[in-house]
C-alpha cells in the first residue's frame, strides 16, 4: 500500500481499499441504519454543538472522551465487524473501537485536533475509511509551520495513520463551499481501559 511521506509521520492510504460494490452497500446501510447522535462540545468552557453527527461502536465497554465530550459504545454492528476483521487480516492490527462521523453536506467539519488522547495509548493506530462524498483531508505539522500536506478522501478509500503522526501533525477537514452530499467516516482506533497502563 502506498505511503505517504511525510517528516515525522507515518500515514499509508489506498483510494481503493474496499470493494465499490461492498462500499457503495455499506454507506447506504450506515446513513439510514445509524443511531446518528448530535453531541455537544466544550471548547474554551463554552459549548457548542458538532459540526457532523456520530456514533460510537465498540467490542468493550470502555468510553471514549474527547473535547469534553464522552461517548459510550454500543456493541459493533456485523457490517463495520466486517471491515474491523478485514483490517486485523490486512494489518494485524486488532482495533476495540470505531467512532463513526456523518459529514451531512459542505457545512460539517471537523476542527484542527491530534487525536492524542490518553486512552489512544502512546502513539496511536487509527485506521480511517471514507464513504460517500469525497472531501478534504488537511494535514499540519504542529512545529514546523511551513509543513502542510492535503489528502483528498473518496469512496471506499483508507488511511492509517500510525507511529508518531499524532504527536507531529493535526488534522482536520474543512467546510466547503462545494455542493457535496453526505460523507461517512469511520475511525477504528484501540481503546484500552483508562484506568490501566498502557
Ligand atoms: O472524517 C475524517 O476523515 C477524519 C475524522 C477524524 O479526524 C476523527 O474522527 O478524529
Ligand atoms: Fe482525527
Amino acid at each position: 500500500m502506498p505511503a505517504i511521506d511525510l517528516p515525522d509521520a507515518d500515514l499509508y492510504f489506498d483510494p481503493l481499499y474496499l470493494p465499490v460494490s461492498e462500499a457503495d452497500l455499506l454507506f447506504e446501510h450506515l446513513l439510514h441504519q445509524t443511531d446518528w447522535q448530535e453531541d455537544c462540545i466544550k471548547i474554551f468552557g463554552k459549548e457548542y454543538l458538532q459540526p457532523r453527527l456520530t456514533a460510537l461502536y465498540a467490542t468493550n465497554k470502555n468510553p471514549y472522551s474527547y473535547s469534553g465530550l464522552t461517548l459510550q459504545p454500543a456493541p459493533f454492528p456485523e457490517p463495520i465487524l466486517k471491515i474491523k476483521n478485514k483490517l486485523q487480516n490486512d494489518f494485524g492490527i486488532q482495533f476495540t473501537t470505531c467512532l463513526l462521523n456523518l459529514y451531512r453536506n459542505g457545512e460539517d467539519s471537523n476542527g484542527w485536533h491530534a487525536d492524542n488522547e490518553r486512552e489512544l495509548g502512546k502513539q496511536p493506530k487509527i485506521a480511517s475509511i471514507s464513504l460517500g462524498a469525497t472531501r478534504k483531508f488537511k494535514l499540519k505539522h504542529i512545529y514546523n509551520k511551513s509543513l502542510k500536506h492535503d489528502i483528498m478522501l473518496p469512496h471506499r478509500s483508507l488511511l492509517l495513520m500510525q507511529g508518531n503522526t499524532q504527536h507531529f501533525w493535526k488534522h482536520q477537514i474543512p467546510k466547503t463551499k462545494k455542493l457535496v452530499g453526505p460523507r461517512i467516516n469511520l475511525t477504528f482506533r484501540i481503546i484500552k481501559n483508562d484506568k490501566q497502563k498502557i
